[in-house]
């Protein structure tokens, strides 16, 4: 996946109107957003169409899939017809719920993210100690996305090596979490950032210093 300025937006805000007043400031910078549960249980699917339409952008469904393999594929069958470019699918629920949304993804043309370490505190009980096992699960499968911490570059300099060179690695954390934007593209192919954005008071201000800082 090519993402403009390495940078994948974050849209967790409450509304369509919050999220139409964000993109037509930002768009001309970005050509691939994440869109989640905030903006998709408030507005509905349609919310993807909408900014995939009206912005010509990628959009990645961050729904951290993890349920049985029936119904992972369900999940993953109405995302993509609702336009998604991608999902965001959790490894520690094991192969066979992580394939499901993969034949899914392959029957609509469209790509997964696999899951590996989170970015926040509470992944270093759970996760961590199983992560790098996630992330040889993605080889295993011949998944070639993932998603990494940028919050520690240690730990996802692992992961980068355990998926190797050619994968493409996006990574969550950067900003507000503490993950800094330079130092995480060592290891990631892309950012991915929020907070920073939509609630900085000139989001533009925001993205072109982002944009300068790792192009430097
Ligand atoms: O480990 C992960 C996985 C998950 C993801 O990207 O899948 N995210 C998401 O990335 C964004 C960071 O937002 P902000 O902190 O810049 O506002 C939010 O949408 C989080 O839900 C993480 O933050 N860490």
């Amino acid at each position: 996946m090519e993402v403009k300025n390495k940078i994948i937006l974050a849209l967790d805000v409450p509304s369509m109107e919050k999220a139409v007043e964000l993109m037509d400031k930002v768009s001309p910078y970005l050509d691939t957003v994440k869109i989640g549960y905030p903006l998709v249980l408030a507005e509905g699917l349609e919310s993807v169409s909408r900014v995939k339409e009206e912005y010509d952008c990628k959009v990645i469904c961050d729904f951290k899939v993890a349920d049985i393999p029936a119904t992972n594929q369900k999940i993953a069958d109405v995302t993509f017809q609702a336009g998604a470019d991608a999902i965001i699918v959790h490894g520690f629920v094991g192969a066979d719920s992580a394939t499901s949304c993969l034949e899914s993804a392959n029957q609509h043309g469209k790509e997964i993210f696999l899951l590996t370490e989170m970015s926040h505190p509470g992944a270093s009980r759970f996760l961590q100690p199983v992560s790098m096992d996630i992330a040889s699960m993605g080889v295993e499968m011949g998944i070639t996305n993932y998603v990494g911490p940028s919050t520690r570059l240690d730990r996802l300099g692992k992961i980068r090596q355990i998926i190797g060179k050619d994968s493409f690695l996006i990574s969550p954390g950067v900003g507000v979490q503490g993950g800094n934007p330079k130092d995480t593209l060592e290891f990631a192919d892309a950012l991915i950032i929020g907070r920073s954005i939509y609630l900085a008071p000139d989001p533009v201000e925001i993205l072109e210093s982002i944009i300068d800082s790792i192009e430097l």
